[in-house]
């Protein structure tokens, strides 16, 4: 078994990433923690706490990344599920060997310093995995 701790946080593709904090801020009442630019995903991501999981708001960067793909072909959204594990290169490890379809072979950097890597959705039932460790 991986070892999941938790859901890290879920990721909802956004057009616009100010005015959808004016919503998740203002009418829901979320406080966002940090905001960031994330070159290597073609995002700028916001993350707002709720409990022992996040919201992670992404806008896109650029007309070709994934988040901008997502949007132009399923509208705004929930665009990933993201699984807290405490030993990335094994579970990763662990998950090829299983036969599953990894986007990512090897952790890559993700938002606030934390190691990540992807699931391919056609290897999870329909939903894109992210599987995330953070040393905090
Ligand atoms: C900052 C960081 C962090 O948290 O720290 C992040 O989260 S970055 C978050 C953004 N970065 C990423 O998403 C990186 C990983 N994503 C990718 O590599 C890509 O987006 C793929 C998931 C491989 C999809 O690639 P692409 O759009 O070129 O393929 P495609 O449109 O032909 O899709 C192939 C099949 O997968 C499905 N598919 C595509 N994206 C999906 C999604 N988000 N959820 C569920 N299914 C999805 C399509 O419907 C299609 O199924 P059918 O064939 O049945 O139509
Ligand atoms: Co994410």
């Amino acid at each position: 078994m991986i070892g999941i701790k938790k859901i890290d946080h879920i990721g909802i593709a956004v057009k616009d990433l100010a005015r959808a904090i004016e919503f998740y801020e203002g009418l829901l009442g979320l406080k966002v923690t940090g905001t960031e630019v994330v070159e290597e995903q073609k995002v700028k991501v916001a993350f707002l706490p709720t409990g022992d999981s996040e919201v992670e708001l992404l806008e896109s960067t650029t007309p070709d990344g994934p988040i901008a793909r997502f949007i132009e072909k399923n509208g705004e959204g929930i665009q990933h599920i993201a699984f807290r594990v405490e030993n990335l290169e094994q579970a990763l490890e662990e998950l090829k060997a299983k036969g599953v379809r990894l986007i990512d072979e090897k952790p890559r950097r993700g938002a606030g310093g934390a190691r990540i890597a992807f699931l391919h959705p056609k290897s999870t039932f329909g939903t894109l995995v992210e599987l995330c460790e953070r040393d905090n």
